[in-house]
């Protein structure tokens, strides 16, 4: 049988209910052996982040764990100390788990629409398959998507079993999530006093209270 890992990258700035069920939603259509959340230690595209890279770890365990998704956190990407390069991730954990094992790196359908903007994209397929979930606001069609990307999907598309059973090369849209919730979104919120209580697990706000996040 080969191995297949899962891995789900972000900023989780904060971590919201629309990445817990990204996370189940491939647990259940891939059953990898392993399940990885990784954190981005400094995601070039975005503006600085809000909490801190310990604060994004502990409100990302504490929201798994309400779930009772199984995950493990990866710390390598805050550990680099370097802007944060996808490819460079996907090398690292392709020379470690060797080439035969399936790896599938995971993300929402807006990531999907700006994939020809990251470093060195097209490498991504020598390391990794890619999976994709809808969201809404993000068309997953080739018309709503930069043509270089459609291209590629046109060539790469597969089913969950080519995915589970081969090492990389391919993408597999998930068009069933439906979950309308952003970081953006969540920050804003809080910043006016909201609670932010139907985006986010209850433990993560909480966590939100006690240390003061998201306050400017
Ligand atoms: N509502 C959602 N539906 C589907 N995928 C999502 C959703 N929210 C985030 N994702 C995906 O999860 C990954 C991590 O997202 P990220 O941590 O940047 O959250 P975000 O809500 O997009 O944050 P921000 O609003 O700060 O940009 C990305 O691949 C993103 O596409
Ligand atoms: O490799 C890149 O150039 C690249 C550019 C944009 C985003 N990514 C990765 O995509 C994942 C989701 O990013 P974000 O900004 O939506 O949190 C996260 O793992 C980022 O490191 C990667």
């Amino acid at each position: 049988m080969t191995t297949c890992v899962a891995l789900l990258g972000g900023s989780f700035d904060p971590v919201h209910h629309a990445h817990v069920a990204l996370a189940a939603l491939f647990a259940q259509l891939l059953r990898p052996d392993q399940l990885r959340i990784v954190p981005a230690g400094n995601p070039w595209q975005k503006n600085a982040l809000n909490a801190s890279a310990d604060e994004r770890v502990a409100m990302i365990e504490l929201a798994f764990r309400a779930a009772a998704v199984t995950v493990t956190i990866d710390r390598r990407e805050i550990a680099r100390g370097a802007p944060t390069y996808t490819v460079d991730t996907l090398r690292e954990v392709r020379a470690e788990l060797g080439p035969d094992a399936s790896i599938v790196f995971l993300i929402g359908a807006d990531q999907l629409q700006q994939l020809d903007s990251w470093r060195d994209w097209k490498s991504l397929f020598d390391y990794a398959h890619i999976g994709v979930a809808a969201r809404p606001g993000y068309a997953l069609d080739a018309a709503a998507l930069p043509s270089a990307v459609a291209r590629e999907i046109e060539t790469r598309q597969g089913s969950l079993e080519q995915l589970r059973t081969t090492p990389s090369g391919r993408i597999f849209l998930a068009e069933t999530l439906a979950v309308d919730i952003s970081a953006t979104q969540i920050r804003a919120a809080l910043q006016r006093g909201e609670q932010a209580n139907s985006l986010i697990p209850e433990v993560v706000l909480d966590y939100i209270q006690q240390h003061n996040l998201y306050k400017i």
